[in-house]
């Protein structure tokens, strides 16, 4: 958001934030006091009631107080501290793994506590791990319950929860103090669509009184919802109206068929295009053939062969002397993507070159020379595509694979450096997220879609299947019996805390396992956590066959593509998203051995989750299951979308939100027309000229 350079609106004007609090709240997006209020609850607790211990029952989070009888601490498999706590009804145990001196001296026996958590069954029966608690002489000296919901944020490594609602709670009061933050959605609109002013909506939002619907506002229906929502969608709007206009004002070069690259790369290929990646090419073959930058979406279910079609749109530039580059999300797929075009062109008398950022000084420097002098051609690699120190020769088409996160700024960059006497690149961007056409029709009108709807033919549908945790010998032996057969496997892990480190360490841990039960087949690991370096490796031994099982984290959900592999276990299924694992199970079924997918969850399963998994079950079809995901979308968040990483978006979801869409459309040009300082201010609040066509 903007203003961070205004000093009226710094965080470090708020008490516990320093340097290091700072450069995280960065992180998140949010530089400044106003950014910090739109950072909105994913859902909210109800603390309002305290629960005495004897109602109290495994699975409840609940508020109790009571007096602190025992406390010491344990030394089972991990040290813990285990604090007892009684009131009249019964005694409840606090577990702490992570304590220190001042914490242990402040839960003597004696004093009153009040404490917020989860009850779990415990080796001492019922206990909380990890319990919010205050403490203090008396029982009456303890805090007055909330009257109000509590507010849980979207959140990353070292903020607690207790630290965002301390900065939430002091930025309201500098709101209330300063009156009011600019209200850019104009008076009118908001009359006609009934919507409660800014900083009511979003006072509102942090602190819902007690009686407020949950529902209202995980629907997006609450008027202070739709309030934030609109103007989100707005910006998001006006954004996309501005970047494709400066788009229709530029030249390209115009490429028309020539030479024989396209040909002979299709005669190599050993077998035909699909109808579809027919298709898609014809409709881009006839932007590039006019002088205007195309700036097509390209949308293919999982192994569709998206990139296949780029390369083959790529070819089509190539072949007349142009350079092209491909923009990969990340460095394994940049070296994937390299290794791929390298084989198919190569033989045919194109140069591929792979830039990434691990390269060193020595390495970098005989690559850019080629790509400054146009000798390589194509040229692939993550954001290192658009360093300082890359100069492009002649460059005509820019592929952007999706789930990158460059903004807009850093692709225009790239466009920048492809100016060439006054045109600039061709855009393509590939994406397997499955927007609804519907959708896709309303808000993006002006982008250019094209949709390869077509499997290539051979392909047998993977086998998908719902397992119990408790089944989890099982399921090691199939493995076990799978590499038997010279199969290979994909074991996914997977955890719902935003934490890298944590998801690391899981992997790191069910790696050792495998790798002990497994025997005598070699198991591999590969998770963010590690070096580029590293990563490649272990891919390239997975690919070449000498890992039989890769234990992963789900850095491998986008693009991976290794044909042999055709098993694919999920850890904690139930957590994740339908699309999210509908990508991920994409990357086995890709080549003709019959696959399967065993989704394993962690009992019980609810009647909602269990009907989401079946709709994996009964169908391979990446729209289909985009529309069940609307339709069944579990409880779990209720505002933000940021923690899914599904969309640019931070509070509007495009699917739960479309009613708004066509009035959205509507307004947006009356407001570029009557109100064009109010667009600015709000292109700038939401970032919207930072956004991000691969995810739309
Ligand atoms: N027309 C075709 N006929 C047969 N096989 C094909 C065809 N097109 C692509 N393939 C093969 O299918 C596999 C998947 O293709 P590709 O990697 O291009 O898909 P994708 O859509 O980019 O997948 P993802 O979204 O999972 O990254 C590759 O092994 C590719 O060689």
């Amino acid at each position: 958001m903007a203003g961070a350079g205004d000093a009226a609106l710094a965080l470090t004007q708020l008490s516990g934030v320093g340097p290091s609090v700072q450069e995280k709240l960065h992180r998140l997006g949010i530089p400044d006091l106003p950014a910090l209020l739109f950072h909105l609850p994913l859902r909210y607790e109800d603390r309002t009631r305290l629960c005495p211990l004897g109602e109290l029952r495994p699975g409840q989070r609940a508020l109790i107080r009571g007096t602190v009888s025992r406390a010491s601490v344990q030394f089972g498999r991990r040290r813990s501290l285990l604090v007892k706590v009684r009131d009249d009804a019964g005694e409840v145990g606090l577990r702490l793994f992570y304590f220190n001196k001042a914490q242990q001296a402040a839960l003597q026996p004696g004093v009153a506590i009040q404490v917020f958590g989860e009850a779990r069954r415990g080796a001492t029966g019922l206990e909380l791990y990890h319990p919010e608690y205050v403490v203090a002489a008396e029982l009456n000296a303890l805090p007055a319950p909330d009257g109000q919901l509590t507010p849980v944020y979207p959140t990353t490594d070292g903020l607690t929860q207790r630290t965002w609602r301390k900065l939430i709670d002091q930025a309201l009061q500098w709101l209330a103090r300063r009156g009011q933050l600019p209200d850019l959605v104009p008076e009118p609109l908001r009359q006609r669509w009934q919507l409660p002013d800014l900083g009511a909506a979003l006072s509102f939002l942090h602190h819902p009184p007690v009686g407020t619907d949950p529902d209202a506002l995980k629907s997006g229906e609450h008027p202070c919802v739709a309030r934030l929502v609109v103007e989100e969608l707005l910006a998001h709007h006006l954004g996309l109206r501005q970047i494709r206009a400066r788009l229709r004002s530029e030249q390209a070069p115009d490429f028309h068929p020539q030479g024989t690259l396209v040909k002979d790369l299709l005669q190599r290929l050993p077998f035909p295009l699909t109808g579809a990646q027919r298709r898609v090419l014809q409709e881009i073959d006839r932007d590039l053939a006019r002088p205007v930058p195309m700036l097509r979406l390209v949308q293919g279910d999982v192994g569709s062969g998206k990139t296949l079609v780029a390369m083959m749109a790529m070819a089509r530039v190539m072949a007349q002397g142009w350079q092209t580059a491909l923009l990969a999300p990340t460095e394994l797929l940049a070296e994937q993507h390299g290794r791929t075009l390298a084989q198919w062109l190569e033989p045919l008398g194109v140069s591929v070159v792979v830039l990434l950022g691990k390269l060193t000084k020595k390495q970098r420097a005989p690559i850019l020379a080629a790509i400054a002098e146009g000798t390589a051609l194509c040229v692939v690699g993550t954001h290192a595509l658009f360093q300082d120190d890359v100069d492009y020769a002649r460059l005509g088409l820019v592929v952007v694979d999706e789930q990158h996160r460059f903004g807009v700024d850093q692709r225009l960059s790239l466009r920048e450096k492809g100016r060439l006497a006054g045109r600039v690149p061709h855009q393509l961007i590939m994406t397997a997220t499955p927007i609804p056409r519907t959708l896709a029709m309303s808000m993006y009108a002006d982008l250019d879609v094209s949709v390869i709807d077509e499997l290539p033919p051979g392909r047998t549908p993977v086998v998908t299947t719902v397992v119990s945790n408790a089944q989890r010998t099982d399921v090691v032996e199939r493995v076990h019996a799978a590499c038997a057969q010279a199969r290979q496997v994909y074991w996914v892990c997977t955890l719902i805390e935003d934490s890298e480190e944590l998801e690391a360490q899981a992997a790191t841990e069910l790696y050792e396992q495998l790798a002990a039960a497994l025997q005598p087949y070699r198991v591999g690991l590969i998770h963010g956590r590690m070096k580029a370096q590293e990563k490649a490796s272990v891919m390239a031994d997975f690919q070449a066959g000498h890992v039989h099982v890769l234990v992963a984290t789900t850095v491998i959900e986008v693009g991976v593509d290794v044909p042999n592999a055709s098993v694919m276990i999920i850890e904690n299924a139930e957590r994740l998203g339908l699309s999210q694992l509908h990508q991920l199970r994409g990357r086995v079924g890709r080549g003709a051995t019959a696959s399967f997918c065993l989704l394993l969850y962690q009992p019980p399963l609810s009647q909602a989750g269990k009907a989401r998994l079946n709709t994996l079950r009964a169908t391979n079809d990446g729209f289909q299951i985009a529309e069940q995901d609307l339709l069944l979308r579990g409880p779990g968040e209720v505002l933000g979308t940021r923690q899914t990483g599904e969309a640019s978006f931070r509070i509007a979801d495009l699917q739960r939100d479309q009613r708004w869409l066509p009035m959205v459309k509507d307004v947006a040009e009356t407001m570029e027309q009557q109100y064009p300082d109010a667009v600015t201010l709000l292109l700038a609040r939401w970032h919207a000229s930072d956004m991000n066509y691969g995810k739309v």
